[in-house]
């Protein structure tokens, strides 16, 4: 199967896991772009969805599938997002596409995180997809001599403005051994909004798409 179709399946096997009569949290990005494709095939069974950005809200509706408001919630059963690099423990580097702050807080909400990909998302070690960190635009000096006190290499993203108003700063070069530790560690160092690293707060199972059908790892 080529990434594309390993991704579709993996969303196709995240239908299962959706029950019925509940709010959806989705994720941002190409993955989890099938995984609404997918959903707007039972969307008579939900009760609507929750957008983790403004382009999975603007396709959420084009799908017609109501967006939420995760203020008007107290609980969320279910989240389905891609990632960029996942390891077998479920920690993962998110961010690719600027959503992550928002992808953190549904995430936060949800009682179980479905992360869906193809196989080459599964590492080792993360670190090779460099660490995206969203930061206050007045903090971006501050924040990127820190990163490289921390032994990172801060790489300003072009052009680029989250939904949130702020930049992000692309961090290359970090051996990412205790994923929990430098999670913290960065969310400590002020101006940072939040850093790409779900790792105190993981994916629960992870339906990566194989070449032959789909492979199933839980926490
Ligand atoms: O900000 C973007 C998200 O974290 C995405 O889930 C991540 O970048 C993976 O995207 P894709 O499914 O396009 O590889």
């Amino acid at each position: 199967m080529t990434q594309d179709e390993q991704k579709r399946a993996a969303a196709q096997a995240a239908i299962q896991h959706i029950p019925t009569g509940c709010v959806v949290g989705v994720g941002t990005g190409s993955t989890a772009n099938y995984f609404i494709d997918e959903l707007s095939n039972i969307k008579h069974k939900i009760d609507g969805a929750v957008a983790s950005s403004e382009a999975t809200a603007q396709r959420l509706r084009g799908h017609g599938i109501e967006v939420i408001d995760l203020n008007s919630i107290d609980a969320l059963p279910v989240y389905v997002d891609g990632t960029d690099e996942i390891t077998e423990h479920l920690a993962m580097i998110k961010g690719g596409g600027g959503a992550l702050t928002r992808e953190k807080i549904v995430a936060a909400v949800a009682k179980k995180f479905i992360c869906i990909a193809d196989q080459g998302k599964l590492v080792p070690v993360l670190g090779k997809f460099p660490l995206p960190v969203e930061v206050i635009p007045m903090a971006r000096g501050y924040v990127a001599r820190e990163i490289t006190r921390l032994g990172g290499e801060p790489v300003l993203r072009q052009g680029f403005i989250t939904d949130n108003g702020n930049i992000i700063l692309d961090v290359h070069g970090l051996q990412i051994l205790n994923p929990v530790e430098l999670e913290t560690a960065l969310n400590q160092i002020t101006g940072v909004v939040t850093n790409g690293l779900f790792a105190k707060r993981g994916a629960d199972v992870l339906l990566l798409g194989l070449d032959t059908g789909t492979r199933t790892i839980v926490t």
